[in-house]
């Protein structure tokens, strides 16, 4: 696990910008295309931003597949689906085509939405292992990641899945990948900022006794991948030295 800590923003999303550059180059020279993870929540619109304007040219954007690690359930265009802010931030300044993009369909039940996602991914990695080249993901200040929220049945889920889960404290069902569909990645990045966010980092990052239950984000672990960390001195403040 590679732990990388930043005074400000900026250069988090800077730093964060150029790692999800090289690992596009490599994975184009290698595959011709980059499979790409988005994550949702409001932590990765600046880093959307930036991909989108002044990263514009460092990217063969055509070759690039979007897909999202959960969603909410809730219409394409509500303003808290998770797909909606990468289009405006991200795809649709990029004008990426839309059989590049991978959005989750929430006009079907939650269990469907789920097995439907699924299938287009299948279908998408030719029906051979899917292992995404990079998987962005948030952490929510309860330490969730995607839609693994604390003493949820997806904390248990041990299948490489995609699944729907109901969020009890939430009171609504979301889509979300299950933590063996991310660790077989080749890259798992987490982007987590702000001191809101320094109690789930410190179980996260420093617990060596594991609490999956409590701490869903410990669940991560790419089987063959890289871990890193993309965090704010903020986030890391309750970290012992
Ligand atoms: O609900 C969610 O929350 C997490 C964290 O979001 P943030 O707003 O604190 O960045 C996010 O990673 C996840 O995709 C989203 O559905």
């Amino acid at each position: 696990m590679n732990l990388l800590i930043y005074k400000t923003l900026e250069e988090l999303n800077q730093d964060l910008a150029d790692y999800v550059i090289k690992i596009a180059e490599m994975s184009i020279e290698e595959n011709d295309r980059f499979n790409f993870v988005l994550t949702g929540g409001s932590s990765p619109k600046a880093l959307y931003n930036l991909l989108a304007t002044e990263c514009e040219h460092r990217i063969e954007w055509e070759k690039v597949y979007f897909f999202f690690g959960d969603e909410r359930n809730v219409p394409a265009d509500d303003e808290n689906y998770n797909g909606l802010m990468a289009k405006k931030a991200l795809l649709d300044p990029l004008n990426i085509k839309a059989d590049h993009i991978f959005y989750v369909d929430t006009t079907l039940a939650p269990e469907k939405a789920a097995i439907e996602y699924k299938k287009a991914i299948d279908k998408h990695f030719n029906g051979e292992d899917i292992v995404f080249d990079l998987i962005l993901l948030g952490m929510g200040d309860d330490a969730h990641t995607a839609s693994i929220f604390p003493h949820t049945t997806l904390v248990k889920d041990e299948e490489v899945n995609i699944a729907s889960v109901f969020v009890e404290k939430l009171d609504t069902y979301r889509i979300s990948f299950t933590a063996p569909l991310i660790n077989k990645a080749d890259n798992v990045a987490f982007l987590v900022f702000g001191d809101n966010k320094a109690e789930a980092i410190k179980h996260v990052v420093g617990d060596q006794q594991k609490d999956f239950d409590t701490y869903p984000s410990q669940l991560i672990d790419p089987i063959d991948g890289k871990l890193t960390f993309f965090v704010d001195e903020a986030a890391t403040k309750l970290l012992a030295d």
